[in-house]
């Protein structure tokens, strides 16, 4: 067992993260190898390291060479059976972007699990997909292997029912037309590491961002998700790199009922078109935009940081006020400009900003006098997946934890 190893896939929406853990107990799944595709379909970037940082691989590769996040899983799965053909496979983990009203906890995959995933991706067509193309792949070259299904929404469940609800007919929610959440294992795990990261603000009121391809924020109190932007699908709340965010439901009434839109051409226009691709009519990258001179493209990052900001002070509102504000994923951690551009705009809620600590992204990045903190925290979605996964096989083998 020792010697064994969990496989991890996170397949989002314009990258493949997977990474290796082994297996050395609940608690201590030391890391093997990492890797992430990027920019799938924009500028694809293979970058794979081990444990001590050091690089194993690092390519570009061409769009055509990775044009989808399918293309990326092909590539990725040839050279991870290569580099791990000695090791023992454990179990694969999977972010599973929908769990729908069925799934509120991580679950073995069978042939019926995986029906049931099937049915929810018109919930997600743009992640769930992918997930089950991922499971499917490696359920047929090894089917006597555990998969786990590790879900999004998941860390969610704990939302009061008002914050699930939406004002429609009782027979649309209990058909499951609600307010699900998406981020859910990256929020886990900020939730999970804010007691040692960030100790003075973990049992308080912490707005976690999630900024990167997708994109949401997460109300915590006491480290439980009490609301998030998200909703029903991963469209909803702030704009995204080719999602528009919130939308006026009477704008898809006018796509549809006067300019003819298909249900399927609705789809494409808000899942791959809009957010920051659609209004820059540039990329969807942020890297991009930022580098750009077009005034679209600096309009577009104007819109991504004003309706962030937006949602900041909503949930600040439900929260009652903020302790904490949390940056995460690729341009929460990696992008000073936009972080500092979104809290200068948050100035009215207490919280100042440490320039030089910012630039340098440092886990805290507000000043010593600030009310509110500020943080950037790297989240840790496989390492989440993973526990998960272990946690699972040890229980359904008579609760014994390795
Ligand atoms: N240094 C950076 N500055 C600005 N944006 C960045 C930077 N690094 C990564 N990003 C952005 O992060 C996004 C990808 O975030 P990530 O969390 O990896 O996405 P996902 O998991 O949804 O595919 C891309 O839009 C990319 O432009
Ligand atoms: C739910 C979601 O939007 O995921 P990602 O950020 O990986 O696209
Ligand atoms: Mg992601």
């Amino acid at each position: 067992m020792s010697n064994s190893i969990i496989l991890v896939v996170n397949a989002g929406s314009s990258s493949l993260k997977f990474s290796v853990f082994r297996v050395n107990g609940a608690e201590n799944l030391p890391l093997v190898i990492r890797g992430q595709m990027d920019g799938i379909g924009t500028r694809p970037y293979l970058k794979v390291r081990d444990a001590n940082e050091t690089m194993l691989v690092e390519s570009d590769l061409t769009t055509s060479e990775a044009a989808t996040v399918g293309d990326a899983i092909t590539l990725v799965g040839a050279w991870l059976r290569e580099r791990l053909q000695h090791e023992s496979l454990f179990a694969v983990g999977h972010r599973v972007v929908h769990g729908g009203t069925q799934f509120s906890h991580p679950v073995l995959v069978d042939r019926e699990v995986l029906m049931a995933l099937e049915q929810l991706i018109p919930l997600a067509p743009l992640h769930q997909p992918h997930n089950l193309a991922a499971i499917r792949a490696i359920g047929e070259r090894q089917p006597q292997i555990p998969q786990v299904a590790c879900f999004d929404t998941a860390f969610h469940r704990t939302h009061p029912q008002i914050a699930d609800l939406y004002a429609l007919p009782w027979k649309y929610y209990e058909s499951g037309v609600r307010h699900y959440g998406f981020h859910g294992l990256s929020y886990e795990y900020i939730a999970l590491i804010l007691p040692k990261m960030a100790p003075e603000i973990a049992n308080g009121r912490v707005i976690v961002a999630h900024l990167g391809s997708g994109a949401s924020l997460c109300a915590l109190r006491a480290g439980k998700s009490i609301d998030s932007t998200m909703g029903f699908s991963p469209l909803d709340g702030v704009p995204m790199g080719t999602r528009p965010g919130a939308l006026d439901p009477g704008v898809l009434l006018y796509l549809v009922n006067q300019c003819g839109l298909s249900g399927g051409e609705l789809e494409t226009l808000l899942y791959k078109e809009s957010g920051l691709l659609g209004l820059s009519g540039i990329s969807n990258d942020m890297r991009i935009l930022l580098e750009s001179q077009e005034s679209r493209a600096q309009l577009a990052v104007e819109y991504f940081v004003h309706y962030t900001v937006k949602q900041i002070g909503a949930l600040a509102a439900v929260l009652g006020g903020v302790d904490g504000i949390v940056f995460t994923a690729g341009i929460g951690e990696h992008s000073p400009v936009i972080r500092a551009r979104i809290l200068q705009a948050c100035a009215w809620l207490g919280v100042s900003v440490d320039t030089a600590a910012n630039e340098r992204s440092d886990s805290c990045i507000s000043s010593t006098d600030s009310k509110v903190s500020a943080w950037v925290i790297p989240t840790n979605e496989e390492l989440m997946i993973a526990r998960h996964t272990l946690a699972l096989i040890n229980s359904r083998k008579g609760g014994h934890v390795e």
